[in-house]
């Protein structure tokens, strides 16, 4: 049984929506993945379903990205586990034969950021509270090689590399511009828009889609599946280091400090 996973039968047939719920932020735990992980199998192997819509089961935030407190001032068994765990969430997600449809519906950060990457198109509400980014460079931290190739992928390189070194987190209108979305809504309009889109999609012969889908994504995956174990340690090795752990512990601070 799933707590921070929502799954539903879409109104739609061959439609299932996953809906993140694991309040406070829906950051992205090591549970969470787990079970994201655990949901998206269960889909894959599910033949009646063609299509899945992404979104966050309250508006407000999409998914925080990454949970800080999984990589702060934990030990390194811990964190070759935890960054397992996201790897295998963003290897099962891009390599996902389902037409995948986020509807953002909130922050978008980062790891929440990429999760939506993967899908084959995003609709994001129109609500200037929402932003959409890898971030990662204002936490002092660098999204890594795959982070970037799946961005690469969405906005080609040199939107890609400005984001990336700046850390951007873009308002709807700008993301569209840049590429991040495909397409920005009215907020009351975010799931009727999402559903719309994969009846589009859903209307291409699978076998056609998805082989054309693996074609394009293959040459990513496998740079990341031929190396996991050398970028887990790679992982473990910067996120142990004082200077990474110190810039986290200030950021988590400046989360908190926020409302006092
Ligand atoms: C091979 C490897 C090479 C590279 C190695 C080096 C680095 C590794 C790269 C790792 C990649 C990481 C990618 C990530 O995803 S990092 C996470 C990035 N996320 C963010 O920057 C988002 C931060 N959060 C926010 O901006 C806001 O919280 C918000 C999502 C917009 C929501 O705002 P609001 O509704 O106002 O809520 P609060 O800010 O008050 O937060 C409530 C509560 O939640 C805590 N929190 C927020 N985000 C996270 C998070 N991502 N992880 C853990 N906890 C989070 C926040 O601290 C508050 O906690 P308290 O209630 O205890 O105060």
């Amino acid at each position: 049984m799933s707590h921070r996973v929502l799954v539903e039968a879409g109104p739609a047939a061959g439609v299932a929506v996953l809906k993140f719920r694991n309040p406070p932020v829906n950051a992205l735990s090591l549970e969470m993945l787990m079970e994201l992980v655990i949901s998206l199998e269960k889909l894959e192997n599910d033949k009646a379903v063609r299509g899945i819509v992404i979104t966050a089961e309250n508006p407000g935030i999409f998914l925080a990205g990454l949970d800080l407190t999984e990589m702060c001032g934990r030990n390194p068994a811990h964190y070759a586990k935890y960054w397992e765990a996201v790897q295998e969430l963003w290897l099962r997600l891009y390599q996902s034969s389902k037409v995948l449809v986020a509807a953002i519906n909130g922050a978008c950060p980062a790891g929440g950021c990429l999760a939506s990457l993967t899908c084959d198109y995003r609709v994001m509400a129109d609500n200037p509270k929402y932003t959409i980014g890898l971030n990662e460079t204002q936490l002092g931290i660098i999204a890594p090689f795959w982070f970037k190739d799946t961005l690469v992928n969405t906005v080609g390189h040199r939107a890609a590399e400005q984001a990336l070194q700046l850390g951007t987190l873009f308002p709807p209108a700008k993301a569209l511009q840049v590429g991040i979305v495909d397409q920005v809504v009215p907020e009351e309009q975010l799931q009727s828009a999402a559903l719309s889109v994969m009846a589009q999609w859903l209307a291409i012969p699978d076998h056609a889609r998805q082989l054309t889908k693996t074609m394009m994504r293959k040459p990513t995956v496998d740079q990341l599946v031929k190396q996991r174990e050398a970028d887990i340690q790679s992982f473990v090795g910067l996120i142990s280091q004082d200077s990474i752990q110190r810039a986290l512990q200030t950021y988590l601070q400046k989360l908190r400090q926020k409302k006092g």
